[in-house]
């Protein structure tokens, strides 16, 4: 499986805010939002072009547009949703095909309880965002049931992902490239990423116990 720890100077510095203890809801939604955002930058780069013509001021010139179907986003619910903003900013036409998974906190197995997803997905690229890849059951999860309808091109976007999650991802499905903005030290015995975040929809929707 491809890995891309997205390195850059702008991503570093966000993530390093993000980290921040007792960081405010809004802070924490913005720079997930943002990072969101720049890692699309990178995700989105081999996406193919097809040459059309544009009515330019000097008349027909060729010009290049994205090729194919729209891609379509799939945030996992919940924390999913906290990247929506910033990836939608640079794919404003992308499809949204909404998975809803929790991760049982005693067994860490994904429990699925929503799905809505958009059409044609056998001829649509699909990047599928959380803002954390833990044990990695919730990603693969997703995954499987994304194969299941037909798509065939996946990208997975997370923010953190811990070396486990990196693991099962690559068993379950080495086809598909991983993006992050870092890949953190291990779990801890909860399934917790160290350093991580913490719990990133708490954080994200303000339910923090
Ligand atoms: O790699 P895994 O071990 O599956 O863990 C990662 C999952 O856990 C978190 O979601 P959570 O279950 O807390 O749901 P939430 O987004 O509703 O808070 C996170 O957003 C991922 O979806
Ligand atoms: O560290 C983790 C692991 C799973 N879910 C989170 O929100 N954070
Ligand atoms: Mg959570």
């Amino acid at each position: 499986m491809n890995v891309v720890e997205v390195k850059h100077p702008l991503i570093s510095h966000k993530m390093g805010l993000l980290r921040t203890h007792d960081i405010s809801v809004k802070a924490f939604r913005e720079l997930v939002s943002e990072i969101g955002s720049l890692l699309t930058f990178e995700a989105t780069r081999d996406l193919p072009l097809e040459d059309t013509t544009t009515a330019s001021w000097q008349g027909d010139i060729t010009t290049q547009q994205l090729a194919g179907k729209k891609l379509t986003l799939v945030p996992i619910l919940r924390a999913g949703l906290g990247l929506n903003e910033g990836v939608l900013s640079i794919i404003p036409c992308a499809r949204v095909s909404v998975v809803g998974l929790y991760r049982n906190e005693e067994t860490l197995e994904p429990v699925p309880y929503f799905e809505k997803l958009t059409s044609d997905l056998d001829k649509r690229v699909a990047l599928v965002v959380d803002p954390m890849l833990a044990t990695g059951g919730s990603m693969v999860a997703t995954i499987d049931l994304l194969k299941k309808q037909g798509v065939k091109d996946i990208k997975a976007m997370v923010l953190v992902a811990a070396p486990e999650g990196i693991q099962a991802l690559e068993e379950a499905h080495p086809d598909v490239t991983l993006y992050t903005a870092s890949v953190d030290e291990k779990l801890n015995e909860q399934g917790y990423i160290l350093p991580g975040l913490g719990d990133a929809g708490d954080k994200i929707f303000g339910t923090k116990k």
